[in-house]
Order: structure tokens, then C-alpha cells, then sequence
């Protein structure tokens, strides 16, 4: 039975997890807690395993060694369960990565109403809630458009929309802004910042950017398969 997502409990607990590929562990003693509301910068060097990290917190990989616990739902070691995991993934995590993802048959619009649709809102119920989301995120002016139409950073943002319109309790974005000239990046950042405060819902952002770890509560930083807290400025 999995626990309700409440304000007092962390959305990410994690203890002495362990992950290994072959002979290497990309992961090995490490705690993580994540409260709600709270936003946590992952960095390390490339290949140092941030995204196997995400991986491992959607239920997308298995883990080898301790315990995770994600909005509620326990993930068990050795492997995944693919009801259960798909559902947390479904109903309390959203994504954003470095490529955009939008689907390019359909409008923005509808690339937005489609985690409504999944977690099994009616199409005239979805539709509305994500104009009225994009309209909060002031691109309702993009919802008719096909996303081949629109700038990088606009896609970014109509990406960003998509991952938060079910009000996930965690959203993963796996340098997200990677693809973004400066100030697309900057603007997608903020706009990521603004919806992850207002909803409280947690943030695990990965990121080579100093600057973009700075919108962040706390930094980790993973090396050696240890996650420890970063040193603002070090990376
Ligand atoms: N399924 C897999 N089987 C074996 N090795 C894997 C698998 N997935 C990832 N790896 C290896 O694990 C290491 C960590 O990869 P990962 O993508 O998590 O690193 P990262 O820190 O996100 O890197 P980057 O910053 O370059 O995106 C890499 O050496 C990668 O080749």
C-alpha cells in the first residue's frame, strides 16, 4: 500500500542506495531526502551517473542496494515494478530533458493535455486545463501551434508545461536548459523556478551550470558513487 503524498514527509527519501553496472557502482552509500517544495541541483562530471540517479528515483531503473521511497511509494531493490512504478511516473513525477519530447502532430495543446489524458481526464475536460495552465504560464498564445513552429526556448517552456500540468509532486529535469542560447535558458529557468514554488512541488534539477544551480535550495553533488552537498561555486 502506498502512503498520500503529505507536506511533512519527504517526496524523495533515499538510504544507503547502491547501483552498479557491472564492476562499477555509480551509486554506493548514499541518502537523499527531498522535502516538498524544496529545489536540489545534482552535479558532477559527465558519465558520474546524475541521470542513472533520476533513473533509479522514477522507478525506471532498478536499484541493487538500500531504500527509496518516492511521493509516497516504495520502490524495492533489485527490480522495478512496472504497474507501480508507471503509476508513480504517471500521477506524481514530471519530466523535462535537454531534448524537448513534443509530440510534433499534435498542438501545443494538445502536447500539454496529454498527462491529463493519461492519468484519465476526459479529452473536453484536459483540453480547457491545459489552455487555462498554458494561459498561467503566459504561452497562450502558443497553444494552436505546432511545436516545429517555435523557437527553441519556446519549446523548452511548452515542455515545461507538459511535465507540470498534472501537478506532479516531483518534477526531474535533466539539463533541461542544455539546448537554450543564454536568455531562453534564463527565461525557461525562471519559469521553472516560479510553477516548481507556487505548486510546491520538489525539484531534482541536473545541470553543468553554476548559474542554473543557483535557482536552486541546495546543491549535491555526485563523484565516485557518493552524493554529497556541493560547494556553491565548485563545479
Ligand atoms: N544500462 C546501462 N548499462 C551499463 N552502463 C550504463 C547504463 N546506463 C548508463 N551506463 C553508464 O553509467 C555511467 C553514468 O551514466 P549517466 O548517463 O548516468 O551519467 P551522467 O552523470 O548523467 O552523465 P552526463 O552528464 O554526461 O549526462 C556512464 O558511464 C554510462 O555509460
Amino acid at each position: 500500500m502506498n502512503d498520500p503524498v503529505s507536506n511533512s514527509q519527504p517526496v524523495v527519501s533515499g538510504r544507503d542506495l547502491g547501483k552498479c553496472f557491472g564492476e562499477r557502482w555509480l551509486v554506493r552509500h548514499s541518502a537523499i531526502d527531498i522535502m516538498p517544495g524544496e529545489s536540489v541541483a545534482l552535479l558532477g562530471e559527465s558519465g558520474a551517473g546524475k541521470s542513472t540517479l533520476l533513473n533509479l528515483i522514477a522507478g525506471l531503473e532498478p536499484f541493487d542496494e538500500g531504500e527509496l521511497q518516492v511521493a509516497g511509494y516504495k520502490l524495492a531493490s533489485g527490480e522495478v515494478d512496472p504497474d507501480a512504478s508507471a503509476e508513480l511516473r504517471r500521477t506524481q513525477i514530471g519530466f523535462v530533458f535537454q531534448a524537448f519530447h513534443l509530440l510534433p502532430h499534435l498542438s501545443v495543446e494538445q502536447n500539454v493535455a496529454l498527462p491529463l489524458l493519461l492519468m484519465g481526464t476526459k479529452p473536453e475536460a484536459a483540453l480547457p486545463e491545459a489552455l487555462s495552465f498554458l494561459d498561467r504560464l503566459g504561452l497562450a498564445n502558443l497553444a494552436a501551434k505546432r511545436p516545429s513552429t517555435l523557437s527553441g526556448g519556446e519549446q523548452q517552456r511548452v515542455a515545461l508545461a507538459r511535465s507540470l500540468v498534472h501537478r506532479p509532486a516531483l518534477l526531474l529535469a535533466d539539463e533541461p536548459t542544455g539546448n537554450l542560447d543564454p536568455e531562453s535558458a534564463e527565461r525557461a529557468l525562471s519559469l521553472m523556478k516560479s510553477v516548481v514554488d507556487e505548486s510546491r512541488c520538489a525539484l531534482i534539477l541536473v545541470t553543468h551550470s553554476d548559474h542554473a544551480a543557483s535557482i536552486c535550495d541546495r546543491r549535491l553533488r555526485l563523484a565516485d558513487g557518493r552524493l554529497s552537498i556541493d560547494k556553491a561555486g565548485s563545479s
